[in-house]
């Protein structure tokens, strides 16, 4: 098959663990026989560097162009202390976001039996841990008005869904429920806010369809609480954007780092896959951070853009198979030897080959 694949490496450890990922997809693609066409990308700090726009046009266009896009990670410290700064890095990922209508990012809660020890919750409590947020992507308070008064002594960032916006997620997250365990938990704060309200509306009515579904509503603080009280408890989760970047870094520390975390974006055209971490600048440039959370993005660039499940299947097997093995970053090494970023990618590669 070929596979047309767009790369935005983006800032900080990006590159590193992009470049991890490729070697890993580059071996399944000689292996299984796949023509691997990679077309790298500017966005982020580097693209701000470069054409003074995150998410310039032509890279808009070569994701259009693409199966599948694969995304490492933006931002950098000096727009991160300077909240002047009129163009930042950030608004690059959201504008690929809103224009490749990505609607809903999909991600799960790894729990890897090697590294139950890693986690700082008890191992009973997690080990039979195994749930899916799905995360409202193009909506909410991240896309609302924003602003600041001419005093600049006052700021806004308003919260708005739509109905259908609230609809598509919702029934998107009952089907996936209804892969799964068939437990939906919708996760909102209809006591105080309009627009979870208006969630809550729609899901009730929904609801209704998926008969076969056990469907549980919470407020968010109660489910930041039962994330850590009692994990196992979830299936999949839906909720709004801001409440899904929270409670999904919060569920990270569950696998062990935030480090192995991985996803799906999809929506209206192109699906980009990225981890969940950020472009941990501390790290950037020592070859040190897990690349495994993009490794496993590649992972699911194989299950749902190119629906090729035993190259997905055999990426995921070999992360298994490197954690059990030891062949790991500091983030998990646990006292033990420290692998690099590269070489943990090598040894990924090899196994394959
Ligand atoms: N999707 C994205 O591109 C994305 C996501 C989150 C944050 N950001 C940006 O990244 C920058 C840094 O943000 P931050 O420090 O809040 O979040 P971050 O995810 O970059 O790092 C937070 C912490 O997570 C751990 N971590 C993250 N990635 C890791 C990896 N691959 N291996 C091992 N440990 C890892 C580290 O302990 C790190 O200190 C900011 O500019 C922020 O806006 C980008
Ligand atoms: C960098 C930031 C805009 C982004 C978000 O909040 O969506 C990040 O935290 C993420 O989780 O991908
Ligand atoms: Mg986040």
């Amino acid at each position: 098959m070929k596979l047309n694949i767009a790369v935005l490496s983006g800032d900080g450890i990006g590159p590193e663990v992009i470049e991890q990922a490729l070697k890993v997809v580059n071996a399944i693609g000689k292996k299984y026989n796949h023509e691997i066409n990679l077309t790298h990308a500017l966005t982020g700090a580097v693209a701000i560097d470069a054409t003074g726009n995150p998410y310039p046009d032509e890279t808009h266009e070569i994701c259009m162009q693409a199966d599948a896009v694969l995304f490492g990670a933006i931002g950098h410290p000096r727009f991160d202390n300077d909240p002047s700064a009129k163009v930042r890095p950030e608004q690059g990922l959201l504008a690929m976001r809103k224009k490749l209508g990505l609607y809903a990012n999909i991600r799960p809660t790894l729990v890897f039996p090697s590294l139950l020890h890693k986690s700082p919750l008890r191992r009973e409590l997690i080990e039979n841990a195994d749930f899916v947020c799905i995360r409202e992507l193009t909506g909410g308070i991240y896309f609302g008005d924003k602003g600041r008064n001419e005093t600049r002594d006052k700021a806004w960032d308003v919260c708005e869904y739509t109905k259908p916006e609230v609809d598509r997620i919702v029934r998107l997250a009952y089907e996936y429920a209804m892969k799964r365990r068939k437990k939906l938990c919708i996760v909102d704060k209809a006591n105080v806010l309009e627009t979870s309200r208006l969630w809550r509306e729609v899901a009730q009515g929904i609801e209704k369809e998926y008969p076969e579904v056990a469907t549980e509503y919470l407020f968010v603080d109660a489910a930041a609480m039962r994330i850590i009280q009692w994990p196992e408890g979830f299936d999949v989760m839906v909720t709004e954007n801001m409440f899904g970047d929270i409670l999904t870094d919060e569920a990270s520390v569950i696998s062990g780092s935030m480090g192995l975390m991985p996803s799906a974006s999809i929506g209206l055209h192109t699906s980009v896959f990225e981890p969940i971490h950020g472009s941990y600048p501390q790290a950037a440039g020592k070859n040190i951070a897990n690349p495994l959370g993009t490794v496993l993005s590649a992972a699911m660039m194989f299950e749902y853009a190119f629906k090729l499940m035993d190259e997905a299947n055999e990426i995921k097997d070999i992360v298994n198979k490197s954690l059990a093995e030891g062949v790991v970053t500091v983030d998990i090494a646990d006292g033990g030897k420290a692998f690099s970023t590269s070489e943990v990618g090598d040894w990924l590669a090899a196994q394959i080959a």
